[in-house]
C-alpha cells in the first residue's frame, strides 16, 4: 500500500481540525450512555433492587433512559457534523482527480480522457462512503472506549484488569492483520476492474467475435480473469478470520474473564451491581463498538485506502501537484506518485489494459505509441534461398520455409536494412509517443516479436472437442517479409487459419509464434501492434474520412496518408467524397469502397504481419493487384487468403488447404504437383471467364 493514502488522510485531519473538534465535542454527548450505563445499573442493582428499594431501583434505570434518550440526540448531530467533514473531502478529491487528468491531457496533447474522469468520480463516490463511515467508526469507538474505562474505574478499577488486556489484545491483532487484508483488498479491486474491462471489450466486439468464431477463446480470456477474482476473493474471506478472531478476544473474553473472576472480585469487595455493571458496559456498549471497528475498519476503512490508492495513482502526480482546489492535496503532494505508471492519453488502471486501447474490431491493432523494431538487415543469401519443402500432395502436415524476399529497390525495405527507419509513408514507423510503462498484468507478456517471422508447430484447431478438426498438425514456418497466399474450398479452414495465426483462435494443440514470440503470449496491445487481420466484412463508420482511414494509426501525417491512399489505389475514393474531412456514411458507399476504406486503415500502421482475408474480394482484379502490391511492397509478411488465381500468382508461396490437409509450395510446383490446385485454378479460370462474358 503506497504511502500516498496516509499522507492524504492525514493532510485532510490538519486542514478540518476545526470540522474534527466540533464532532468530537458531539461524539461526547453521544458518548454518555455509554459512559453512565454501566454505573447506572450498578447503582439500581446494589442500591435498589438487591436493597430491597425497588423504586430507587426503577428511579437508577429512569435515568439510564435518560442517558440514551442524551445520547440518541448526540448521535443526530454527530451525523450532521460528519457531513461537514466528509463532503470536503469529497470535494478535494473531485478536483484531485479533475485537475491530474486535465493536466494528463494537456501534457500529453490529447483530449481530455471523459470516461477517466467519469471512472474517477465513481471511485470518489466510493472513497466518499468509505471515509464518512470510517470517521463514524473510529470515532465511535474511541469515545466509547475510553468512557468505558472511566466507567469501570468508577465502578472498581480492579474491573480494568478483566478488560483493558484482551481488548488491547484484540486490537493488536486485528491490526497486524489490516495490512494484509489491505492487500488481498487491492487484488480484490483489480480484478474486478479487470473483468470490467474484459466484459467491456468483449460487448462492444462481439460482432467480431461471432464473425470469428473466437467464442470459446473469449470465454477462457474472460473466465481466467473471473478465476483471479474469484481467488482474490476467497484470499480476503480467508483473512476475515482474523478479524472475527480480534473480535472474540477484544469483544468476548472480558465478558467470560468477568464472569470467570466474579468470585476473586466478590472476595475483594467488588459488589454484585459493580460486576452486572462491568457487563453492562461490555456488552452493551464496548462490544458494539469495536465490532464496529473492526468491520468498519476491515471493510469500508480498506475500502477507502484502497480506493483513494487507486485515485491517487491514476489522477497522476499532476493532480497532487497541481491542484489548487484541494486543499489536502498540496500537503499530500509529498507522497509524489512519480513512480507511478503512466498511461497513454489517459488515467486507464493500473495493470488492466484501457478498454480504448483494445482492438474493436477484428482488424484493428491500435499502433498508437508502438515502438517498431527496425527489422533485420536482409541478404543476398538470404533472397536466394528457396522453397525447402517438397510439395506432398497427401500429406497432412505442410513445412517449407522461404527466406524473405529482397526487395532492394524497395526504398523502404533499403531504408530498413541499415537500421535507419524508412521514409515517412505507409511503412514509417509510428510517430514517438510515450511509452506504456508496464503495468502488473503486462509483466509476463512478451510484447515486441522481433519480426513478421511466422512458425507454427503442430497446430491443431477444431471449433468443438468432438468436431473434426479445421487445421491439424500444422507446421508451417514463414521467414519475415514472405507473402503467402492462402487458397482452398469454400470451407477449407483459411478464414479459421488466419485467425489462428493472429492469435483470435487458440489452437487445441500446438503453437503459433510470431517473430520468435508465441502469439497467444502476446497482450492485446502487442498484439494489436504486431498484425492486422484484415476480414472480408470492412468497418467503415460514421464519422470523418480522416478518423476512418486513421483508425488505427491516428497520428498519422498528411503526407503517409496521403501515401497510403494512392498505394492502395483509393485517391478517386477520397475525391469522391470531397477530401479527408468529408463525413462518410457507410450506407452509401459500396462494398468494395468499404473494403478501400480498411485497407488504406490497415497499411498505416507498421505492423510486421498483414493478414488479408478476402479483404479485397470486392474489388476488380486490377484493384486488387494494386491493393496487394502495397502491402507486399513493404518489409512485413503477408498473408492472403486468395479468392482468385492472380492473388496466387502474385504471392511466394502458396498453402492449399483441403480440409485438414494442407499443401505448400511455390504456385508453378503446385501446379505441376498438386491436383487440388489444378482444380481451384482450372474452377477460377471457369469463373474468370464468366465474369468477362
Ligand atoms: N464460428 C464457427 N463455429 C463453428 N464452425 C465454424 C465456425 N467458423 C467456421 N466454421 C467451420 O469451420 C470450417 C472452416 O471454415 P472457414 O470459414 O475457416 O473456411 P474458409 O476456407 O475460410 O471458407 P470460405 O472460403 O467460405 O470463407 C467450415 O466447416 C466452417 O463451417
Amino acid at each position: 500500500m503506497s504511502r500516498g493514502p496516509g499522507l492524504l488522510l492525514r493532510a485532510t485531519l490538519r486542514t478540518r481540525r476545526r470540522e474534527f473538534v466540533r464532532l468530537a465535542g458531539w461524539s461526547l454527548v453521544e458518548a454518555v450512555p455509554a459512559l453512565l450505563s454501566g454505573w447506572l445499573v450498578a447503582r439500581a442493582v446494589d442500591d435498589g433492587f438487591l436493597a430491597g428499594r425497588g423504586a430507587a431501583g426503577f428511579g437508577w434505570l429512569g435515568l439510564l433512559a435518560c442517558a440514551v434518550l442524551v445520547g440518541a440526540w448526540g448521535t443526530r448531530q454527530v451525523t450532521l457534523q460528519l457531513a461537514g467533514v466528509v463532503e470536503p473531502f469529497r470535494d478535494d478529491l473531485v478536483s484531485l482527480a479533475t485537475t491530474g487528468t486535465l493536466h494528463h491531457s494537456a501534457r500529453v496533447g490529447q483530449g481530455v480522457d471523459t470516461a477517466g474522469v467519469a471512472r474517477l468520480t465513481e471511485q470518489v463516490e466510493i472513497a466518499r462512503e468509505s471515509y464518512g463511515a470510517v470517521v463514524m467508526f473510529v470515532q465511535n469507538f474511541t469515545v466509547t472506549t475510553v468512557s468505558v474505562c472511566l466507567g469501570l474505574a468508577a465502578l472498581d478499577p480492579a474491573l480494568l484488569l478483566f478488560v483493558v488486556p484482551p481488548l488491547l489484545a484484540g486490537l493488536v491483532l486485528f491490526l497486524l492483520a489490516l495490512r494484509a487484508m489491505a492487500d488481498r483488498q487491492r487484488a480484490v479491486v483489480l480484478a474486478d476492474e479487470a473483468i470490467a474491462e474484459q466484459v467491456s471489450t468483449v460487448a462492444g466486439g462481439l460482432r467480431d467475435v461471432a464473425a470469428c468464431g473466437a467464442e470459446e477463446a473469449v470465454r477462457r480470456r474472460v473466465g481466467a480473469r473471473v478465476d483471479e477474482a474469484a481467488g482474490a476473493a476467497r484470499a480476503l474471506a480467508r483473512l476475515t478470520a482474523l478479524r472475527t478472531a480480534a473480535l472474540g478476544v477484544g469483544g468476548w473474553l472480558p465478558i467470560v474473564l468477568i464472569l470467570a473472576g466474579a468470585p476473586w472480585l466478590v472476595r475483594s469487595g467488588v459488589t454484585a451491581g459493580a460486576i452486572l455493571g462491568a457487563l453492562t458496559y461490555v456488552a452493551q456498549s464496548l462490544q458494539p463498538a469495536l465490532r464496529g471497528f473492526v468491520q468498519g475498519l476491515g471493510g469500508s476503512g480498506l475500502w477507502l485506502l484502497v480506493t483513494l490508492g487507486r485515485i491517487l495513482e491514476t489522477a497522476g502526480p499532476e493532480a497532487l501537484g497541481a491542484s489548487g482546489a484541494a486543499g489536502v492535496s498540496r500537503t499530500a503532494g509529498g507522497s509524489g506518485r512519480a513512480g507511478a505508471p503512466e498511461r497513454d492519453g489517459a488515467p486507464g488502471k493500473g495493470g488492466a489494459p484501457r478498454t480504448d486501447d483494445l482492438p474493436q474490431k477484428a482488424e484493428a491493432p491500435r499502433t498508437v505509441g508502438a515502438p517498431q523494431k527496425a527489422e533485420a538487415p536482409r541478404t543476398n543469401e538470404a533472397s536466394a534461398a528457396s522453397v525447402a519443402a517438397p510439395v506432398t500432395g497427401t500429406a497432412t502436415v505442410a513445412s517449407a520455409r522461404v527466406a524473405a524476399p529482397l526487395r532492394a529497390s524497395d526504398g523502404q525495405a533499403a531504408g530498413r536494412a541499415d537500421g535507419t527507419p524508412p521514409a515517412d509513408g505507409p511503412g514509417k514507423p509510428a510517430a514517438a509517443a510515450p511509452p506504456r510503462a508496464p503495468t502488473p498484468s503486462d509483466a509476463p507478456r512478451e510484447t515486441h516479436p522481433r519480426d513478421g517471422r511466422v512458425d507454427l508447430r503442430g497446430v491443431t484447431f477444431g471449433y468443438a472437442p468432438s468436431a473434426e478438426p479445421v487445421v491439424r498438425g500444422l507446421d508451417l514456418s514463414l521467414a519475415s517479409g514472405t507473402h503467402l497466399a492462402v487458397v482452398g474450398p469454400s470451407g477449407a479452414g483459411k478464414s479459421t487459419l488466419a485467425a489462428i495465426v493472429a492469435g483470435v483462435l487458440e489452437p487445441q494443440t500446438g503453437q503459433v509464434r510470431l517473430g520468435g514470440v508465441p502469439v497467444r503470449s502476446l497482450d492485446t496491445g502487442g498484439l494489436t501492434r504486431s498484425r492486422v487481420l484484415i476480414p472480408q466484412e470492412a468497418y467503415v463508420f460514421v464519422g470523418s474520412l480522416r478518423e476512418n482511414l486513421a483508425y488505427l494509426h491516428p497520428t498519422a501525417t498528411r503526407p503517409a496518408l496521403d501515401a497510403a491512399v494512392h498505394a492502395i489505389g483509393a485517391a478517386p475514393l477520397v475525391e469522391r467524397l470531397g477530401g479527408y474531412d468529408a463525413p462518410v456514411n457507410p450506407a452509401l458507399l459500396s462494398a468494395g469502397e468499404r473494403q478501400l476504406i480498411a485497407l488504406v486503415r490497415a497499411l498505416l500502421p507498421p505492423a510486421p504481419l498483414v493478414l488479408l482475408d478476402e479483404a479485397t474480394c470486392h474489388l476488380d482484379p486490377g484493384a486488387e493487384a494494386v491493393a496487394e502490391r502495397a502491402f507486399a511492397s513493404r518489409p512485413s509478411t503477408l498473408i492472403v487468403c486468395a479468392h482468385r488465381i492472380s492473388s496466387a500468382l502474385r504471392a511466394d508461396l502458396v498453402l492449399v488447404m483441403d480440409g485438414p490437409r494442407c499443401t505448400l509450395g511455390t504456385h508453378e510446383r503446385l501446379r505441376a504437383e498438386c491436383a487440388l490446385y489444378r482444380d481451384l485454378i482450372g474452377h477460377w479460370d471457369q469463373v474468370g471467364a464468366e465474369v468477362r462474358r
